[in-house]
Parts: C-alpha cells; sequence; structure tokens
C-alpha cells in the first residue's frame, strides 16, 4: 500500500464531509449478495462499513442473498440446485434447506458481525410482523405462452415496511432475509435483489446498491458498462448479454428507479470497502441504472 501523508489523509476524511450531509437521515438499502461474502476480511469490512453509515447518521438497511451458501448445504444432502430465470427451483425440501440458510446462518453471522463493530443489529425474516407478504410465482415459459412451476418461489405482494421503519429510528440496524409469508403462514423463497429493489421502493430509499460478485453489468465484449437506460436495458435483454442471477438483478434496479429510488447501483462487492466508495467518495464504481 502507499504511505500517505497526515495531510493527505485528513483531506480524504475531509471530502467525505458533502456526501454525509446529502445522505444525513437518508435510507439507503443495500442488497449483499451471497457472491459478495467470499472471505472474512470482505465480511469484516462490510459489516464495518455499514456500521460506519449508521454513525454519520444515515440509515442503512440490509437485505442479503445467499446462493451459494445455500448450494454448499444442499450439496451435502446430495440434491443440486436448479435455477430457471435466475430463480432457483424450490422444492419441500430445499425451501427448508433455504429457511436455515438465510434465515438461520447467514443472516445471523450478518447479524453477530455488524454487532462485533459496535452497531445495533436485528435479523428478520418476511415472516417476521408477516412484513413481506408473498404468493407464489409462476414464470413465463420461453415462448411466453404458458407458465413454469418453480415451486415454492414467492411473488412480492407488498412489504409493510413500519417495523424496519421503527428499528431505524431507533438506531437499531435491520438485516433481512428475503423469504416471504402468504395468508395462511407459508413460506416463499424470494430472490433477495428483488426483495431489495421492492423494500428500497417502499421505504422511499435515497439509493439502493447491489453488492454481486462482477465490476457492475459487462457487455459482451466484458467491458464495463457504468451508465444502463430502460431502452438500453431491452436490448440487453434482447441480445441475451444479460443472464442468470443478473436477469432479477437488473430487473429489480430499473423497477426501483422508475418508482422513486434516487440512485441505483450494481457494484463489485470482492472490492474492500467498494460500500464506503460508493457512498462517500466520488469514485463512481460499477453500473448506475437510471429510468431513462
Ligand atoms: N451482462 C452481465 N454482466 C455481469 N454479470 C452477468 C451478466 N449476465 C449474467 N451475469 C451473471 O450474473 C452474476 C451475478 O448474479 P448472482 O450470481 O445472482 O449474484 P448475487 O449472488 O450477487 O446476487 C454474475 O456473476 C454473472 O455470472
Ligand atoms: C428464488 C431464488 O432464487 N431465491 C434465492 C434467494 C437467495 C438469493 O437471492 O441469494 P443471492 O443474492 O446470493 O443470489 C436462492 O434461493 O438462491
Amino acid at each position: 500500500m502507499p504511505t500517505i501523508s497526515p495531510l493527505e489523509k485528513a483531506e480524504i476524511l475531509s471530502e467525505a464531509l458533502p456526501y454525509i450531509q446529502a445522505f444525513f437521515d437518508k435510507t439507503i438499502v443495500i442488497k449483499y449478495g451471497g457472491n459478495a461474502m467470499i472471505d472474512e476480511e470482505l465480511k469484516e469490512g462490510f459489516a464495518s462499513d455499514v456500521v460506519l453509515l449508521k454513525l454519520v447518521g444515515m440509515n442503512p438497511v440490509v437485505v442479503h442473498g445467499g446462493g451459494p451458501q445455500i448450494n454448499e448445504l444442499l450439496d451435502r444432502i446430495g440434491k443440486k440446485g436448479e435455477f430457471i430465470q435466475g430463480m432457483r427451483v424450490t422444492d419441500a425440501e430445499t425451501m427448508d434447506v433455504v429457511e436455515m440458510v438465510l434465515g438461520g446462518h447467514v443472516n445471523k453471522e450478518i447479524v453477530s458481525l455488524i454487532n462485533k463493530h459496535g452497531g445495533k443489529a436485528v435479523g428478520l425474516t418476511g415472516q417476521d410482523g408477516h412484513f413481506i407478504k408473498a404468493h407464489k410465482l409462476y414464470l413465463k415459459d420461453d415462448a411466453g405462452a404458458g407458465t413454469v412451476d418453480i415451486g415454492q418461489v414467492g411473488e412480492i405482494e407488498s412489504i409493510d415496511a413500519t417495523i424496519v421503519s421503527h428499528l431505524d429510528a431507533a438506531d437499531f440496524i435491520p438485516v433481512i432475509a428475503p423469504i416471504g409469508v402468504d395468508s395462511k403462514g407459508e413460506s416463499y423463497n424470494i430472490n433477495a435483489d428483488l426483495v431489495a429493489g421492492k423494500l428500497a421502493e417502499t421505504l422511499k430509499a435515497e439509493k439502493l446498491i447491489l453488492m454481486t460478485n462482477t465490476p457492475g453489468v459487462l457487455d459482451k465484449q466484458g467491458q464495463l458498462l457504468t451508465g444502463l437506460t430502460a431502452t438500453k436495458i431491452d436490448a440487453l435483454f434482447a441480445d441475451g448479454t444479460i443472464s442468470g442471477g443478473m436477469l432479477p438483478k437488473i430487473s429489480s434496479a430499473l423497477d426501483a428507479a422508475k418508482n422513486g429510488v434516487n440512485s441505483v447501483h450494481i457494484i463489485d462487492g470482492r472490492v474492500k470497502h467498494a460500500l464506503l466508495l460508493e457512498v462517500l467518495t466520488s469514485q463512481g464504481v460499477g453500473t448506475m441504472i437510471r429510468a431513462n
């Protein structure tokens, strides 16, 4: 690491001032993807960034994924994870694993890391207070004529963000696992990007930041696309540039941008302190999604 003088250090810290002023008391929804939870150092860095944002007066709300972690446990019980259009095919046994991994292991690990760094995190799933209402999702088949049944996967009906706002107001940091519930109490597995996007809309968040394992959205040559609008996104869907897990991510990012979230970013969660760089500096990292 290059050494920097005390003055340079002070100047770097002082550069954060306009961002702290602009985002003071604003809600920032951060989606922490399972693919960005690579090693302990990165996870610790993420947790300390979230605590810092809270302590300088912002309201960070964490929605986490855990796709690779679910796959790992499925592997251990001899089951193979299967995805259609970026969504996990979820039978009853897979749903048990999803609840154990997302609602249990991953959620508690993030809560505990944030608390270790001096924050007050509270873990929730959509079952808590029934705050993420969902029903079964049927995907459109490739021809667009029929539907595909992928099991216990949910489509969000509504989010009642009261509980999240109360936690924010009382200085807690909500950490949310993407599990929804229907009126009969049945749980549904929901893609975490979709929960993060809808929650950002409901909370009228200033920012939605989706942290993943690529530098952002890439074109067919692997070059970073730093800014995308609805029209460009339609073209990238049509020519197959966007596929797999990037499909729900872009859809939810675009919906959030269209529905009042001021800035929506897809950033590389494998970069240490990517979150601080995105919120508190002028370093544009990743892809920014705009409605038009
Ligand atoms: N155009 C694209 N640019 C970048 N990544 C893409 C693109 N199309 C598909 N992907 C895939 O989407 C993945 C990110 O989605 P996903 O695996 O669901 O991550 P996360 O766990 O962070 O939600 C990337 O690792 C990449 O394999
Ligand atoms: C329906 C569906 O696909 N649910 C996801 C939920 C976790 C998730 O979204 O995790 P990442 O953000 O790490 O991809 C899954 O089962 O993998």
